[in-house]
């Protein structure tokens, strides 16, 4: 029996078929999806197709589940339509406006309620970015979506009348609570919406999905008319992608991994909820029943793609370069906030490269300082999930840099715990898979997990010593 796993990630669809029994990959498929930090959702639902056709159709396939990008705002008319485009996790615009809400409730009011602290890419500023900057765009919102929800409802065959066989019943809106977590309108504690809150966001109440449970399928399975879905599959919850990373690599309770892609993540998974005051950990829930605290920063892979670029090199000789350098780049430091940051929740800043003398300026400096920037942001993370209470034994690296022979070892070097490389894989996509294959059987299938490298602790202090002598 094959089950299929969906990644609608920052930069990219990925589809994965599986044998629901081991979890091995029978076929995948990929598609990209457009730049920036506006997208329209519509630009989703085309790259699933493609990534769908390219992974050779669902005809064999018995369920399905979809991981995606967290917090991005897809907004529904009452006609399906969507209103305007996303804007993603990693869209700082709504900054002054999550500025307002934790003025307006208080930090720790906000965490104790919600589990988060909101800062720019959680959807409950973007809903008062949207009230307070397009009113007449705000004042026609019917329903509230996050993308995997909003493509969970689409591929069961929901959306405008003139382009879904069961019309725009938004009411058939699903979501699960990993992702629910992540709005800032919803409690991992009670396990309930915020009303209140989504009202004081958006200047009116909407509907917002139903919240699944762990291994719940939707009422509807697929029903879209796709040529190579074949209507009635069965689709599971879905989940946010840190969520779903949890689920493919099989984490249990006090387990953490980190997430090297667009986004870097720092999470593990917890029993009882946390409610950071200071706003650095994300009080999530996991996709599982448990809870998933979380450090995001905005710049992980793309510093390294940036930087790739400047040295004319791919991401091979990138890391071959960095690893002709020495711990601590000859004192070249990186701060990489080129995007500006969230942890921590620097919205505006850039990047600063310091410590640059006439020794230190080389190419294999630069390339060792921007892994070594990257991974201090990351570090700071695992000690602040630490500091909740988590115990992890090691750290187990996923993300498309978390590839890179260079940053496992350097990961090595700053992390302090053992660093576990799993097969190289996409493991959002394949913790949907798991997740559709346990609802369709109604209980968690374990699947194995193939390591390719575990690399003992290498501290090096010179490296987070000398970042944080200099970063802000
Ligand atoms: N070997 C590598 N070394 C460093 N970065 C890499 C490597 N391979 C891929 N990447 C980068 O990983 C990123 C994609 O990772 P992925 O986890 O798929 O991202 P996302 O889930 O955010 O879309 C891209 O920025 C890509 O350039
Ligand atoms: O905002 C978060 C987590 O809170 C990000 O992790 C997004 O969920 C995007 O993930 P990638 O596409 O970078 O994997």
């Amino acid at each position: 029996m094959l089950v299929a796993g969906i990644d609608s990630s920052t930069q990219s669809c990925k589809v994965v078929i599986c044998d629901a029994g081991t979890g091995e990959v029978v076929r995948q498929g990929r598609a990209p999806h457009p730049p920036g930090t506006e997208v329209d959702p519509a630009a989703w639902w085309e790259a699933l197709q493609v990534a769908i056709t390219e992974a050779g159709g669902f005809n064999d396939v018995s369920a399905i589940s979809i991981g995606g990008q967290q917090h991005g705002m897809v907004v529904l008319d009452d006609t399906g339509r969507v209103i305007r485009d996303a804007l993603l996790w990693n869209d700082t615009r709504s900054a002054p406006a999550a500025a307002q809400l934790r003025e307006e409730y208080g930090e720790a009011a906000l965490a104790e309620r919600t589990g988060l602290v909101p800062v720019a890419s959680f959807t409950i500023t973007k809903l008062r970015w949207l009230r307070d900057t397009e009113p007449q765009h705000a004042a026609r919102v019917a329903a509230v979506a996050l993308p995997h929800d909003w493509l969970t409802w689409r591929l069961a065959g929901f959306g405008p009348a003139s382009e879904s066989p069961n019309g725009p019943d938004l009411a058939a809106l699903t979501t699960d609570r990993s992702d629910a977590s992540g709005t800032g309108y919803w409690s991992a504690r009670t396990g309930a919406y915020d009303r209140e809150l989504l009202a004081a966001a958006l200047g009116h109440d909407a509907i917002v999905p139903r919240v699944l449970g762990p291994l719940e399928l939707h009422d509807s399975g697929t029903g879209s008319g796709l040529a190579n879905v074949p209507a009635g599959i069965p689709i599971a919850a879905g989940a946010g992608d840190n969520a779903a990373a949890a689920l493919g690599l099989g984490l249990k309770a006090g387990d953490a991994a980190i997430s090297i892609g667009t986004s870097g993540t720092a999470f593990g998974v917890a029993t009882e909820p946390t409610a950071d005051a200071s706003g650095t950990v994300a009080g999530f829930a996991d996709a599982s029943g448990h809870y998933l605290p979380l450090v995001a920063t905005m710049n992980a892979a793309r510093v390294l793609d940036s930087v790739a670029e400047l040295l004319g090199v791919d991401h091979d000789e990138l890391g071959r370069l960095a690893l002709t350098s020495a711990p601590g780049a000859q004192g070249l430091v990186l701060q990489p906030y080129f995007e500006g940051e969230r942890t921590p929740n620097l919205p505006d800043a850039t990047a600063t490269l310091f410590g640059m003398t006439l020794a230190s300026t080389k190419r294999e400096h630069l390339a060792r300082a921007a892994i070594e920037g990257m991974l201090c942001g990351l570090a700071s993370g695992l000690n602040a999930l630490q500091d909740t209470g988590l115990t992890p034994r090691s750290i187990t690296l996923v993300g498309g840099a978390a590839m890179n022979p260079a940053i496992q070892e350097i990961a090595a070097e700053v992390f302090g715990l053992p660093v576990r490389v799993p097969k190289p894989g996409e493991y959002v996509a394949r913790g949907a898979a798991r997740q559709a294959a346990s609802a369709l059987r109604g209980a968690w299938q374990d699947w194995p997990l193939d390591l390719v490298r575990e690399l003992a602790p290498a501290p090096q202090p010179v490296i987070r010593e000398q970042y944080a002598a200099r970063a802000q």
